[in-house]
């Protein structure tokens, strides 16, 4: 009998490979970014995101992160730019976050995890959806953002007013007028290499788009995504924490930096 994927001990990430054979594919993500690694590109472009807040629709505890979905039927929320050619369509964002402020990010930078892992996810217009998109090596674009500990982040704290009403797994509301823009940190300088999704089915058709600058978010801001639940309600509860996939290798890929 298959049991779904998950984070614990029985079915985490060492255990994917085992109805998900391409976890030991040629382009795997999350990767340990080594910055003296990356090459300078002068040739990459700054990203531009273009975001409309009207488009946001809700706010998902799926079972894995907290996810905020996005309409997606028109060029209303759209990455262009950076290392992408054409336009790709804003779907969703989410997080990946530890059980303590010592890990949680997917990537690390020179071996340092960060607290939480912030990816805003992408699909090339050129395809006609999110699911055909994903299947194809330049289907998905997806912006990570780091968390650090530090002031209370305002906008961070809109979604986290309503991780209450969605704290156990399969449980949604609606999320209507958030702008993502207001999770970027202030200067988008990025390194960028090809990569896939980070869980199940772990396809291997994301280009990453790591911003070099990091958010804040407080202890206590923290504290309440500890608080959201793997489980369903009436099961065990079983706290949402360490959500994250470790570095996996770089089988030879090139990091490109877009800035010095
Ligand atoms: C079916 O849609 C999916 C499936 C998995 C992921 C994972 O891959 C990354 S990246 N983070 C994740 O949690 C996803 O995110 C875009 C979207
Ligand atoms: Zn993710």
């Amino acid at each position: 009998m298959s049991h779904d994927w998950g984070y614990g001990a029985d079915n985490g990430p060492d255990t994917w490979h085992e109805q998900f054979p391409i976890a030991n594919g040629p382009r795997q993500s999350p990767i340990d970014l080594v910055t003296a690694e990356a090459r300078y590109d002068p040739e990459l472009r700054p990203l531009t995101l273009r975001y409309d807040p009207s488009v946001s629709l809700d706010i998902i505890n799926n079972g894995h992160s907290v996810q905020v979905t996005f309409a997606d039927d028109k060029d209303a929320s759209t990455l262009t730019g950076g290392p992408i050619t054409g336009i790709y369509r804003l779907k969703q964002f989410h997080f990946h976050w530890g059980s303590s402020d010592d890990k949680g990010s997917e990537h690390t930078v020179d071996g340092k995890l960060y607290p939480a892992e912030l990816h805003l996810v992408h699909w090339n217009t050129s395809y006609p959806n999110f699911g055909e998109a994903s299947s194809k090596s330049d289907g998905l674009a997806v912006v990570g953002v780091f968390l650090e500990i530090g002031a209370e982040n305002p906008q961070l704290q809109k979604v986290i007013d309503v991780l209450d009403a969605i704290k156990a797994n399969a449980t949604q509301t609606s999320f209507a007028d958030f702008d993502p823009t207001m999770l970027l940190p202030n200067t988008l300088d990025y390194w960028t290499y090809d990569g896939s999704l980070t869980t199940p089915p772990l396809l291997e058709s994301v280009t990453w788009i790591v911003c070099k600058k990091s958010i804040s978010a407080s202890p206590a801001q923290m504290e309440k995504f500890r608080g959201l639940l793997f489980s369903v309600e009436g099961e065990p509860e079983c706290h949402m924490v360490d959500n994250y996939r470790p570095p996996q290798p770089l089988k030879g890929r090139e990091v490109r930096s877009s800035s010095k």
